[in-house]
């Protein structure tokens, strides 16, 4: 196998069509060496499982052609540059098959022709540069790459509409002399003119071409308008209810600030320090002027330097636009102050004391864990309750399993790790939260969110607006916990087998528990995983221990130990395996 990778390698050079290079000392590339323990010009490996991993051709003279799918035969190949040479010829779509790519830098060539579409299937893909080339057409949608930190393709002759790039992870952005049109989006994070330049049919905020007023109302304005409305509203019968109250109950109106612990619920205060030293600052959402309004955002004290100074008019503000409407609220993205985009969920229809509500919140922001997503702020009043979260870009574990996955594969690795993270840390808050009885209450894949590091966490931890009482589930465990425990089971199911939770997953769960007894395991899991070629006996085990979850409600510490287990083998087994 190694000898064909090599075979590979030396026809990808070439077709480089190195002149003089043949002559040079260090050149190497031959069938009868090996790269990585005999030099190579611009080769570099792996010390530990000795593949190539760098391939580093610039200033050399090149003039042929770029075969990929001689290259990509090398599959753990992170880096290829070769800039500043003659290449020409088009890029062949072979390029997906290098899967582990990271840096893509081919500026100063003469490459043509378009851009393949198979090169947004590079999940991998940080940094490509394109540059000072001949490249045409419309580029392929960028913004599948989710990770990537650098787009340089200035100096070429693209042409149609720029594709969406995540332009507020990138670091580095250069689309400038070629011959894209369209309108740019307002919000380019902080890419001004200079990374647009020489598009004259290119129009946007940032530019000197302005864009014509858009006539036609598309759905994003709508959902933008109705979700403004709708706040809008929710402000108008708050401010309404609050005169109400206050009139009625003029003794509780208090002006002022006061020292209180987190016990201390008195909630009249405009900023509060709680046991733990955590500071909070309450804003009333009517000024100080109208008196003493119970009322008000709690603004927990929040790593995002952006969100300390958070006040509800800000939210109210922001245009608000509504991305979901759950079992048990509506969630809307807002954007206050044009800063950190954060989510607002507006919980409907929940019978819960406003005293009890802040207990709740206050006590699980005690409680913190990496993987459980923090409530940044809190609003509450008798009628309204209103939950702030940071926004996270990268979407739910729901949608990875079953929505456009942008060509991405989700392997099994990355399945497992999701499994054990969500296990450990609900481990952890289970310990922690045992005396509170305050278990998650609402777990499933759509409440586990994808950082910017495309780490999991777990969001809306503690809002328990469930239906406790009926459900199969809740009837052989009581427990609020063991619930959890039974969602989390079939949260493996569905990593598992890939496959969709209905009917609050008890159809998912009928149809693996009847595989399983006809004992044909190996069919309960995603086709995916199979084709990856993932360890049966692991994914096995997985299984078993969700089936254990859902059958037997064991404590969440005890699942997570096993889990971090299978986890460890898979990690010893990939580390004696090798490539
Ligand atoms: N902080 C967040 N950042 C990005 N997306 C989020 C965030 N919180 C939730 N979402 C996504 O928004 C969508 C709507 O969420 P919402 O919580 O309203 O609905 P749900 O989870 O389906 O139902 P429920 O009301 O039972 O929680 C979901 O797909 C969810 O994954």
């Amino acid at each position: 196998e190694k000898e064909d990778v090599i075979d590979a390698l030396v026809t990808f050079m070439e077709n480089l069509d190195p002149k003089d290079m043949q002559n040079t000392t260090n050149w190497g590339w031959n069938r009868s060496s090996d790269p990585c323990t005999t030099k190579w010009q611009g080769v570099t490996c792996d010390t530990g499982n000795q593949t190539v991993q760098k391939i580093v051709l610039e200033q050399l003279n090149l003039s042929g052609t770029l075969d990929f799918e001689s290259v990509c035969e090398e599959t753990s190949l992170l880096s290829l540059s070769l800039k500043y040479n003659n290449l020409s010829g088009s890029l062949p779509p072979e390029i997906s098959n290098c899967k582990r790519l990271r840096h893509l830098y081919l500026s100063g060539n003469r490459f043509s022709g378009n851009l393949p579409d198979s090169l947004t299937d590079l999940a991998n893909l940080k940094r490509i540069d394109i540059s000072n080339n001949e490249f045409s057409g419309k580029l392929p949608d960028m913004s599948r790459i989710t990770g990537l930190l650098s787009f340089f393709a200035q100096n070429n002759h693209f042409t149609g509409q720029l594709p969406n790039f995540n332009y507020r992870q990138l670091e580095d952005f250069d689309v400038s002399n070629n011959g894209f049109s369209g309108r740019i989006p307002d919000d380019t994070g902080g890419f001004g003119a200079k990374s647009f330049a020489g598009n004259p049919q290119l129009c946007g905020k940032e530019l000197p071409n302005a864009c014509p007023k858009k006539k036609k109302k598309n759905l994003n304005d709508f959902l933008i308008f109705s979700g403004y409305a709708i706040l809008g509203l929710i402000v108008l019968v708050l401010i309404a209810l609050l005169f109400l109250k206050k009139k009625e109950r003029l003794e509780d109106a208090k002006i002022g600030s006061s020292k209180k612990g987190v016990k201390n619920t008195d909630d009249s205060g405009h900023s509060s320090e709680s046991k733990n030293g955590v500071t909070r600052s309450e804003f009333s959402i009517t000024s100080a002027e109208n008196g003493g309004v119970s009322a008000s955002l709690v603004v927990l004290s929040s790593p995002l330097e952006a969100v300390n100074g958070l006040r509800f008019e800000d939210l109210l503000r922001a245009p608000a636009e509504l991305i979901g409407r759950g079992k048990h609220g509506s969630l809307y993205k807002v954007i206050p102050n044009g800063g950190i985009a954060l989510v607002v969920k507006r919980i409907k229809d929940w019978e819960i004391s406003r005293d009890e509500f802040k207990k709740r919140m206050q006590r699980i922001d005690q409680v913190k864990h990496p993987k459980v997503l923090p409530v940044v702020a809190y609003y509450c009043s008798k009628q309204e309750k209103l939950l702030v979260y940071e926004f996270q870009q990268n979407g739910s574990l729901l949608a990875l399993l079953h929505g456009s996955q942008n060509g991405q594969t989700f392997d099994w690795g990355s399945r497992l790790n999701i499994a054990c993270s969500i296990a450990e840390a609900l481990a952890f808050m289970h310990a922690e939260l045992q005396d509170d009885q305050l278990a998650h209450g609402n777990l499933k894949s759509s409440n586990i969110l994808l950082t910017k590091d495309m780490e999991a966490c777990m969001s809306e931890y503690g809002l328990m607006v469930v239906d406790n009482g009926c459900g199969s589930h809740s009837q052989k465990n009581n427990s609020v916990f063991n619930a959890d425990v039974y969602a989390f089971g079939v949260i493996l199911l569905e990593l598992l087998t890939g496959k969709t939770v209905q009917n609050n997953g008890l159809d998912l769960v009928k149809w693996v528990n009847s595989v399983v007894k006809e004992e044909w395991t190996g069919e309960v899991v995603d086709k995916a995983l199979v084709v990856e070629g993932a360890s049966e006996e692991r994914m096995v085990g997985l299984l078993q221990i969700g089936l254990k979850c859902i059958n037997g409600s064991p404590p969440i510490g005890q699942v997570a130990t096993m889990i971090v287990s299978l986890k460890e083998e898979e990690e010893r087994s990939m580390a004696s395996s090798g490539p």
